[in-house]
């Protein structure tokens, strides 16, 4: 594991339905993420919002399309960004939507490649996001990253050029319970290794997660990971625009963040989603500062307690 992480806030909120979620990155800070980080003996360095300029907007075949000249300033600045940070720590991407994982995956897999490294992702999300720019029926583009970075077809043109795409056999989604059709037969098709929330009843989440992360250390990669808020359950979590009851618990979303820490091989991480405007009293935010100081090293027990391996 790294001891700085930077923190990158990433207000952009045109990839979804609603409005709030530019200021998510605001709130970690209102919730003390950077003073819990520097708790844990960890250096922090903030590196404040990003902002792109104006943008001339631009069509697409796909009508229900909204703001795509917009998410693909984002993706290109986050990208960028994200390749930059991930030379000098571990950047911590705080959103705004999930469509900066478009940006932060494509960059730190250009970092990844360069430096003859393989990169692994784990997806925590209720959702897949794996629509292409032609099958998004809500035209919502927090809705297509995982199909950006994988390098399914027809982004040419309108999103930024990816340096290499991440090999789909090199993510896991866990957490999943809304699905379109479109997303279904796509991940049916692909290669992509997908838990959902049955899934994660029958087997439980720390077998599952246990799983990759073995298999992250047979070919000794390193991790992103990319934590939608909605993965964890509503009732826990209300701070979030796209809310889909059945989510992770308290102590699941804790279990997956404390084998993170102890595979040692996380190196960069989103933090995505977070509405204040639909928060209660910020306690989304402030569960969301604990589960990353789970994933940075905080425990029960001053002691490994590593068991899955
Ligand atoms: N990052 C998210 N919250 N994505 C939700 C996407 C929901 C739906 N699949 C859509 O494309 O509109
Ligand atoms: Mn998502
Ligand atoms: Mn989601």
């Amino acid at each position: 594991m790294i001891d700085t992480c930077i923190l990158i806030g990433a207000p952009v909120e045109a990839g979804t339905g609603r409005r709030g979620a530019d200021m998510g990155a605001r709130a970690f800070r209102c919730a003390r993420l950077a003073e819990t980080l520097s708790d844990l003996g960890l250096a922090v360095r903030d590196a404040g919002a990003l902002a792109i300029g104006p943008v001339a907007p631009r069509a697409h075949p796909n009508a229900a399309i909204r703001d795509l000249a917009e998410i693909a300033a984002w993706t290109e600045l986050i990208e960028a960004t994200a390749y930059a940070a991930a030379g000098q720590g571990m950047p911590i991407f705080l959103g705004g939507d999930h469509s900066l994982s478009a940006g932060s995956i494509a960059g730190i897999n250009r970092r990844a490649i360069e430096d003859g490294r393989e990169l692994f992702v784990l997806w925590l999300d209720a959702h897949p996001d794996f629509h292409t720019l032609e099958s998004t029926e809500s035209g919502n583009l927090h809705g297509v990253p995982m199909a950006y970075v994988t390098g399914r077809p027809g982004f040419e043109g309108f999103f930024p050029p990816l340096a290499a795409p991440v090999k789909p056999e090199n993510v896991c989604m866990v957490g999943l319970r809304s699905v379109d059709p479109a997303e279904r037969a796509a991940l049916e098709a692909g290669r992509i290794t997908v838990h959902d929330m049955r899934a994660i009843d029958e087997t439980g989440i720390g077998r599952l997660v246990g799983a990759f992360l073995r298999e992250v250390e047979a070919r000794d990669g390193i991790l992103h990971v990319s934590f939608d808020v909605d993965f964890l359950d509503p009732e826990i979590a209300p701070g979030v625009g796209t809310t889909v009851p059945g989510g992770a618990t308290f102590r699941e979303a804790h279990l997956v963040m404390e084998m993170l820490h102890d595979c040692g091989r996380v190196r960069s991480l989103d933090v995505v989603e977070l509405n204040p405007f639909l928060d209660d009293r910020g306690r989304t935010a402030l569960l969301l500062v604990d589960l990353i100081a789970s994933l940075m090293g905080r425990r029960i027990l001053d002691r490994p307690t590593r068991s899955w391996s």
